[in-house]
C-alpha cells in the first residue's frame, strides 16, 4: 500500500455557537501529515463539536479547516469526503444485513468511476472496475484483520469486529485524513489493545494523518504523537502526551470534573 500525499490539516480559530451557548472558542491546532492527533478533554469539552466540523456535520462560526490548501471549512460531508477526509462514527452507523464486503465496498463509493449506468448495463468497463474495487477490499480486509469475514452479514458480528468494520469501510476511501470517533469505545481489554495497535500500523504504514477523540487516556498516551486539550470549549494545552499529561491545567480541568461529579 503506498502512502498517499497528505498535507498538513490546519484548524485555526473555530468557533462554534449554538443559540447562546459557545461550544468552541478560537481553537487552534495543526494536525502534521502522517501522525496521530488526540483531541481531549473532560465531558462537554468541544471533543465531538471539533469532530463534526471537521467532518462537515456542524458549521463553524468562524475560524477556519484547511487541508494544505483547500478550505475545507463550509463544504458538507460528502465534499469534504471527496477532499479524502473519511470518518468513522462513535455509534456503529453498518447496514447490518449487508455482509462486510459490501459494507466494504460503500467505502470505495466515491472512486467509482464508472456510473450507475455504466453498471446497470453491465458493461466490460463497470466490471473490470468492480473487480478492482473488490480486489482493494480484500488487501484492506487482511490488513485490518476482517479477511475471514468478509462473507458474513455486519450485523452478526461482535461488537468490537463491527467497530473494525466501520475502521476498515473508512480505509476503503483511502482517505488521507482518517476522524475516528472513540474508536475503542466499549471494547473489552484484548480489542483495545488490538484495535489501538491496528491505528498505529495505519499511521506507520499507510503514512494517513489520524485525529482521534477519545476518553480511554491509556490508548491516548500510547498511540498519540500529539495531543491538543480542550475545556469549556477553548485550547488549555497541547504537546506530547508526556507534555500535557505533566500540565497544571489539564490536571485542573480533569480533577475539577470529578469533584464537581
Ligand atoms: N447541537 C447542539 N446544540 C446545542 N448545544 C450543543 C450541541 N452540540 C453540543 N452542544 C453543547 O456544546 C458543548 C460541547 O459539547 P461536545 O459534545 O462537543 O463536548 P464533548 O467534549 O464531545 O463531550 P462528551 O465527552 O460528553 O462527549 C456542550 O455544552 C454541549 O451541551
Amino acid at each position: 500500500m503506498t502512502a498517499p500525499d497528505v498535507p498538513p490539516l490546519r484548524v485555526r480559530d473555530l468557533t462554534v455557537r449554538f443559540a447562546g451557548l459557545t461550544a468552541l472558542d478560537g481553537v487552534s491546532f495543526t494536525v502534521e501529515p502522517g501522525s496521530v492527533h488526540a483531541v481531549i478533554g473532560p465531558n462537554g469539552a468541544g471533543k465531538s463539536t471539533t469532530f463534526n466540523v471537521l467532518s462537515g456535520v456542524h458549521r463553524a462560526t468562524f475560524g477556519s479547516v484547511r487541508l494544505g490548501d483547500e478550505e475545507l471549512t463550509g463544504l458538507p460531508p460528502h465534499g469534504i469526503t471527496a477532499r479524502g477526509v473519511a470518518r468513522t462514527f462513535q455509534n456503529i452507523a453498518l447496514s447490518p444485513h449487508a455482509t462486510v464486503a459490501d459494507n466494504l465496498m460503500l467505502g470505495r463509493h466515491r472512486l467509482t468511476r464508472a456510473g450507475f449506468l455504466a453498471a446497470g448495463l453491465r458493461l466490460p468497463s463497470a466490471a473490470r472496475e468492480e473487480a478492482r474495487h473488490r480486489e482493494r477490499v480484500r488487501e484492506i480486509a487482511a490488513f485490518t484483520g476482517l479477511e475471514e469475514h468478509l462473507g458474513r452479514p455486519a450485523g452478526t458480528l461482535p461488537y468490537g469486529l463491527q467497530k473494525l468494520v466501520e475502521l476498515g469501510r473508512a480505509l476503503c476511501a483511502e482517505p488521507r485524513v482518517l476522524l475516528l470517533d472513540e474508536p475503542v469505545a466499549g471494547m473489552t481489554a484484548e480489542e483495545r489493545r488490538r484495535t489501538a495497535s491496528l491505528i498505529a500500523g495505519v499511521r506507520d504504514g499507510l503514512g494517513i494523518s489520524i485525529v482521534l477523540v477519545e476518553h480511554d487516556m491509556g490508548v491516548v498516551m500510547r498511540l498519540a504523537d500529539a495531543v491538543t486539550v480542550l475545556d469549556f470549549g477553548r485550547r488549555i494545552a497541547g504537546g506530547t502526551p508526556e507534555q500535557v499529561q505533566r500540565d497544571p491545567a489539564v490536571v485542573r480541568a480533569y480533577l475539577g470534573r470529578q469533584e464537581a461529579a
